[in-house]
């Protein structure tokens, strides 16, 4: 099939277009930039891809004339001004970006300090957390955060078996300066971030409606996180250490029985207990590594998620919603291994 990709300069963008060069039903790739912008050489922008594909200007009309469905890898608020023609004529999308994952356009303006999407365009919008949901028959799917990603995974098994003091979640999650995108900042600059490490956005970080407004659909009792983000010196990779007190009667059994029930079919999601897992053994793959362990003297449980931000934390899984919408076997285009050293 064809496809469209908007956002192919971008640090996802470009990734998801590689991951789309190896797809084996995708036949062509039609690149889309900016609206008022000629068709410019991708070979100029990105030499380093070695193609000769033109980036088209932003058409939407053009875009569903001539492919059957698009992804969008552009920055947060741009989709809330483009999508509207795809979502009323019910042209699939995959968008990466946040603008449509949080159901209330109140949460969406506080966190994300912009104008949320209308609210009968929400309404439309699944939310395409690949491991628990499948978005065969979904017309806009938006593709989880990075970090929300890393942590719903980790939290998944003892939220949804209800292991856990629902109000206990603490989250210290760390990612590589690839998530911030392609954008130079004072905090990704690399004499700030070199040889440091810094937290940002405490408890200020959009992801935390995003992972709340999930773990409510699993254990409405669910009240808050207390979440914290930590730049490392790194490109690509994200950790979320998180910690919860287990319920007083909950045994190293019932933790380890609900890891293994929730994780033992899925494709990309591996969970240990008591084995901690490295960024590095997931970089360049869409895996998600899990360890997990149950203090038996404090009675908290630890568990550490790791994922390639670009991967599992948005191209790859853009690709894992690509093939549930079309109806592709799981790890179709995903077969890759992680960067050795
Ligand atoms: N980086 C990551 O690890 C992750 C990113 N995401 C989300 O994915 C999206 C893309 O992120 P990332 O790749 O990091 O971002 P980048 O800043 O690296 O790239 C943004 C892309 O959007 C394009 N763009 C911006 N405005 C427009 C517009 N009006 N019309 C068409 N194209 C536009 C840019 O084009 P140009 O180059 O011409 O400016 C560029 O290609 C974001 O919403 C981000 O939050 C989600 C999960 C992880
Ligand atoms: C290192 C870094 O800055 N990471 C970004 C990743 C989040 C992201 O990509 O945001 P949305 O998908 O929600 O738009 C951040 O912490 O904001």
């Amino acid at each position: 099939m064809n496809v469209g990709l908007v956002g192919v300069t971008g640090y996802s963008g470009s990734v998801l277009y590689e991951l789309l060069l190896h797809h084996p039903n995708v036949d062509h790739i039609n690149l889309y930039g900016h609206s008022q912008t000629e068709a410019q050489s991708l070979e100029k922008v990105l030499p380093q891809l070695r193609r000769r594909d033109n980036i088209l200007p932003y058409d939407s009309a053009d875009i569903m004339k001539n492919n059957q469905m698009v992804f969008f890898a552009t920055s947060a608020g741009v989709t809330t001004e483009l999508a509207a023609p795809f979502i009323e004529a019910n042209f699939p999308v995959i968008d990466l970006a946040g603008d449509y994952r949080l159901k209330s356009r109140e949460s969406y303006e506080k966190w994300y300090k912009k104008p949320a999407p209308k609210e009968e365009y929400l309404k439309k919008s699944f939310y395409g957390l690949t491991d628990f949901v499948n978005s065969k028959g979904q017309t806009y799917v938006c593709n989880p955060g990075c970090y929300a990603t890393t942590t719903l995974l980790a939290l998944a098994p003892l939220v949804q078996n209800h292991l856990i003091d629902p109000s206990s979640i603490v989250v210290d999650a760390k990612s590589g300066t690839s998530g911030a995108g392609k954008k130079l900042t004072e905090l990704t600059h690399f004499t700030q971030t070199d040889e440091n490490l810094q937290l940002y956005k405490v408890n200020q970080h959009q992801h935390i409606p995003e992972i709340v407004q999930q773990l409510k659909i699993w254990d409405e009792s669910v009240p808050y996180i207390q979440f914290t983000t930590t730049l490392l010196p790194l490109t690509r990779g994200i950790m979320a250490s998180c910690y919860a007190k287990a319920k007083d009667n909950v045994t190293e059994d019932d933790v380890r029985a609900a890891f293994v029930r929730t994780y033992s079919d899925d494709t990309f999601v591996n969970a240990t207990e008591g084995v901690f897992p490295t960024l590095k053994q997931v970089t360049g793959t869409n895996f998600c590594d899990i360890g997990y362990q149950l203090n038996p003297v404090t009675h908290q449980i630890v568990i550490v998620s790791v994922l390639d931000n670009l991967l599992k934390g948005a191209a790859g899984q853009a690709i894992q919603n690509f093939n549930q919408m079309f109806d592709y076997a799981p790890e179709t285009g995903l077969d890759l291994i992680p960067v050795l050293l």
